[in-house]
């Protein structure tokens, strides 16, 4: 579906050289990316690559070691506390597991947010939560209890509940692990159309191959401590880099590791132990 909204150019989100790790270990170095609004973009990768950790640094949980990250044209790297708890109510995140509330209905999981903000009046919430379970196609579903509802069905509660409140940048971390191929493909279809109504810029963090090049305009391939590829499904499927094939490909054999690297913290743990790397 093509979007209704007049194109912002000024990313969503921009990372400009940043890099990012924990303690003395650095995990990707010189992470230049960015998502605009109407854009679903993908941060892809083996795992251990660092992709959640790039969400981390991008919701505020984790402070880069070098690099310049702007949200919505704000420098976030100087952000206190209470100004990411500002920004975080343009953001909408689908974690991985979903992060329902298990004594809750469907209604009053996707009506949480909105009643955390005492946003609308009782008749208001309740249309616009209606509206949002129709958008995942659960409107009928809307009083059940989350024992009553599949995992696929909860994981699109989850989506609806991350959209709620319309919001400008929404990511979306694993948000195809663990559901069947047609659900999958329902799934990735959704997303697609939530950011082509809601205009908002769509970031997933994700390794599943086939349905991410479905759906988005950009993808981010990250391996080897940094970026190693961007662009379009179509530039990155013609790639012969050999990390970017392996990757696409699925091979068992190639440059994407296997191996957790040797960081410094393990090294003193190895030397305590008195044994060798
Ligand atoms: N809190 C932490 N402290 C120290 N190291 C961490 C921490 N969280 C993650 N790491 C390390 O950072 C690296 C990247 O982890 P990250 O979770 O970002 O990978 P990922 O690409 O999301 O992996 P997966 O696809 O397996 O979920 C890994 O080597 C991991 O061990």
């Amino acid at each position: 579906m093509e979007s209704t909204q007049t194109p912002d150019l000024t990313p969503a989100l921009l990372f400009d050289k940043v890099t990012l790790g924990y303690g003395d270990f650095t995990v990707l170095r010189d992470i230049s990316l960015k998502a605009r609004r109407g854009e679903v973009v993908a941060i892809m990768g083996g795992s251990g690559s660092g992709k959640t950790t790039i969400l981390r640094a991008a919701t505020g949980q984790l402070r880069p070691f070098a690099g310049r990250m702007v949200l919505f044209d704000q420098d976030v790297q100087t952000f206190d506390q209470s100004a990411w708890q500002t920004m975080r109510q343009r953001l909408g995140v689908l974690f991985q597991q979903g992060a329902l509330f298990t004594d809750l209905d469907v209604f009053e999981n996707v009506a949480f947010p909105l009643r955390e903000h005492a946003l609308l009046d009782d008749a208001e919430l309740t249309a616009k939560v209606l509206d949002t379970l129709e958008a995942v196609g659960l409107r009928a579903a809307a009083h059940l209890k989350l024992s009553e509802i599949s995992g696929g069905m909860a994981r699109r509660v989850a989506l609806a509940r991350a959209v709620i409140r319309s919001p400008d940048l929404v990511f979306y971390d694993e948000p195809f692990a663990g559901l069947d191929p047609i659900s999958m493909g329902i799934a990735a279809r959704l997303i697609r159309r939530l950011s082509d109504q809601l205009g908002c810029a769509s970031v997933l963090i994700t390794h599943d191959v086939s349905e991410t090049f479905s759906i988005a305009d950009t993808i981010y391939i990250v391996g080897q401590g940094g970026l190693k590829a961007s662009g379009s499904p179509e530039d990155l499927m013609a790639s012969r880099d050999p990390y970017v094939r392996q990757f696409l490909d699925g091979l068992p054999d190639g440059p994407v590791a296997f191996d957790y690297p040797v960081t410094p913290a393990f090294e003193r743990w190895a030397k305590a132990r008195g044994v060798g790397r």
